[in-house]
């Protein structure tokens, strides 16, 4: 019988890098959640303990905060393609590397009605992401960049209707016309070139999915999210596919008639579960080949 070793790879996660700008007394800040992986040939490191080509996952996380300062992080997307590219240019043993970001946004403080130099107040905001892969070296070297959000919680408190929908003995939902819809939206895109404006790209897709939220007259949850990943791909030739990924966080009117009290969709209890969750991948007929380019690492064993 042989045994042999399967997919693997190896990286740092989570490296949390903050990178000031201080170069005038107005300073910027860059606050991220790396990780990185590298895929090639490491059966010697398993099977014999050999790691004459492992590059330590320490030395990667170094490297994570050295090119913070090196390269800066004038996007997420930028630089996870400096970092991957890096990995498998530079390093024989390594024909592979997936670098996954996430950027949390901080607003000025503002400080006597003038917006503060050098204090930030944590955005309660969205999640921006990037994830970025890189194969094989030189000419033939492919790249993959998905950018994305997670976090976005929304809500409508109409313009939401759910009726129609299949019945059997066990249905107890009833119809609607004005309900209130609500999610916490993740949403990725994948980019079919690296030739990209990033820091506009990011919040013009992010305009477009709330903007598609608030105005669509949404028969379901599924319809919205179709529309949104329509909307994206007819406006931007160079994104391929979009998956979004949305929770319906169920808003049930809350019975307030033990109290003698109307309660015309006015009170609501929120209930965080169970949710129903859609999710959806809306495509380009001509995409190309998406590759690896979806392959999650982090989550992948957990
Ligand atoms: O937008 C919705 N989609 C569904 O598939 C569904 N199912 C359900 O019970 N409520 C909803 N809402």
């Amino acid at each position: 019988m042989g045994i042999i070793l399967g997919e693997n790879q190896y990286g740092k996660a989570e490296n949390r890098v903050v990178r000031i700008y201080r170069e005038t007394p107005r300073h910027e800040i860059k606050d991220i959640n790396v990780g990185s992986a590298l895929r090639g040939d490491f059966t010697a490191a398993h099977t014999d303990g050999d790691q004459r080509k492992v590059l330590p996952t320490d030395t990667q996380k170094q490297t994570a905060y050295a090119y913070a300062k090196e390269k800066g992080i004038a996007s997420i997307e930028q630089y996870g393609l400096e970092l991957a590219r890096h990995f498998v240019d530079d390093y024989e043993p390594v024909d592979g590397a997936r670098i996954e970001i996430e950027e949390y946004a901080w607003e000025r403080a503002v400080v006597d009605g003038k917006e503060h130099d050098h204090t930030w107040v944590r955005k309660g905001q969205e999640v921006r992401t990037a994830d970025i892969t890189v194969e094989g070296k030189g000419e033939g070297q492919k790249t993959w960049v998905i950018g994305g959000l997670k976090d976005l919680v929304v809500l409508k408190s109409t313009g939401s209707e759910f009726h129609d929908f299949l019945e059997d003995e066990y249905t107890i939902l009833q119809p609607t016309t004005d309900r209130v819809m609500s999610t916490s939206l993740v949403a990725k895109w994948r980019f079919t070139t690296t030739d990209v404006d990033w820091e506009a790209i990011y919040p013009a897709i992010k305009q477009i999915i709330v903007d598609t939220f608030a105005t669509v007259q949404s028969l379901a949850l599924q319809q919205t999210l179709y529309q949104m990943g329509k909307t994206i791909l007819e406006t931007y030739d160079f994104i391929a596919e979009v998956k979004l990924s949305a929770p319906n966080i169920h808003h049930f009117v809350y019975d307030l008639s033990p109290f003698g009290l109307e309660n015309n969709k006015e009170v609501f209890n929120a209930d965080d579960r169970p949710y129903g969750l859609i999710q959806a991948t809306v495509t380009r007929d001509d995409a190309p080949d998406a590759g690896p380019a979806w392959t999650q690492q982090m989550a992948w064993l957990g």
